[in-house]
């Protein structure tokens, strides 16, 4: 396996050439104005999904226009938040030789590694990553959930009780919010659909222009709820054929949708395409909880919204189990 990104990190002169991004083929003719650019990104309070209207419409409208929100007021406590965050951060600060015993296997995605090399000429993310199968709790992998730092395996399976409730309120929002049943994206996704949750670690870059933490990409699963970092921004979504940066809203959980919404709308919900950047002196650490269909289920357009004015625009597709999350 390549070295881990920290321990380039912490020892590089030279930039390795396996990170340097092909700048200019990346979506052709977009803007690029570093970090410099912000998303006015729509702040929803998910605590009045049930009750407001107005509120379900603002949802609505977010997820049109940019595929994804700020969610506040969505349950989880600041601390225990700051409790997420800290197991993370004590993950990727144990000894190397700690963390090797977490190693992913070459073949697989759960553990602790870097990017999956998928051709000789893929440019690498400039990050660090320890992905867990979360849900169905049966199929977690307890191999990998470290014993080290103590409280890992608890407070990570509590934060997951406190996102499935999340989830399913913003499934069944959305599915409102387009006047469909509320369980109709939720039943197409499949009772038990698998959840995982995957730590992102982006050291700090001295060519920080020079690389991306995460090339561009949309997520392949149904939605990602996001906690970011809580200063260090860096993900950027493509809008408007313009890269805009995400702010960093303290303790909101930054929520979009995945291809499989995308589908399931019609193509009302977009998918938005997104990208990571790093920093030439701060780390940054994220963590993501993905969240796709049941293997094998068929996502398709909801019936009601393919109309002679509203054509099908999607073609049916089978769920696959997801490799990483995203589909690059
Ligand atoms: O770390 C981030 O800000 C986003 C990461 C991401 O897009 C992903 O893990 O799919
Ligand atoms: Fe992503």
């Amino acid at each position: 396996m390549d070295k881990h990104v920290q321990d380039i990190a912490s020892d590089c002169d030279q930039l390795p050439e396996r990170f340097i991004r092909k700048q200019y083929k990346e979506y052709g003719n977009v803007i690029d104005c570093g970090l410099s650019s912000q998303a006015e990104l729509p702040v929803i309070d998910v605590s009045l999904l049930n009750s407001s209207p107005v509120e379900l419409d603002k949802l609505k409208s977010a997820v049109t226009t940019w595929g994804c929100f700020q969610a506040i007021n969505h349950g989880i406590e600041s601390l225990f938040l700051e409790k997420v965050r800290e197991i993370g951060e004590a993950f990727f600060l144990l000894p190397a030789d700690e963390k090797k015993k977490y190693l992913r296997d070459e073949d697989d995605v759960d553990g602790y590694g870097n990017d999956m090399v998928l051709s000789d000429d893929q440019v690498l993310d400039w990050t660090d990553r320890f992905y867990l199968t979360v849900l169905p709790k049966d199929q977690r992998k307890m191999q990998f959930w470290p014993q080290n730092p103590p409280h890992f395996r608890e407070v990570l399976d509590e934060y997951i009780s406190k996102i499935e409730l999340i989830y399913e309120v913003v499934l069944k929002a959305l599915a409102r919010s387009l006047n469909l049943e509320e369980d109709c994206f939720l039943n197409q996704l499949g009772t038990s659909a698998p959840k995982s949750a995957r730590y992102n670690h982006y050291p700090p870059c001295p060519w920080p222009e020079r690389v991306l933490g995460v090339k561009p990409h949309a997520d392949s699963s149904a939605i990602t709820l996001l906690l970011q970092d809580k200063e260090v921004a860096g993900l950027q979504l493509l809008k408007d054929n313009q890269w805009v940066g995400v702010p960093v809203v303290p303790n909101a959980l930054t929520i979009n949708v995945g291809d499989q919404i995308e589908i399931m709308s019609n193509g009302i919900f977009k998918s938005p395409v997104h990208r990571v950047l790093v920093n030439s002196t701060k780390e940054r650490m994220t963590l993501a909880v993905f969240c796709p269909a049941l293997s094998d289920q068929v996502i398709g357009p909801a019936d009601k919204l393919v109309t002679d004015k509203t054509p099908r625009c999607h073609k049916n597709k089978i769920s696959k189990s997801v490799l990483y999350g995203a589909c690059c």
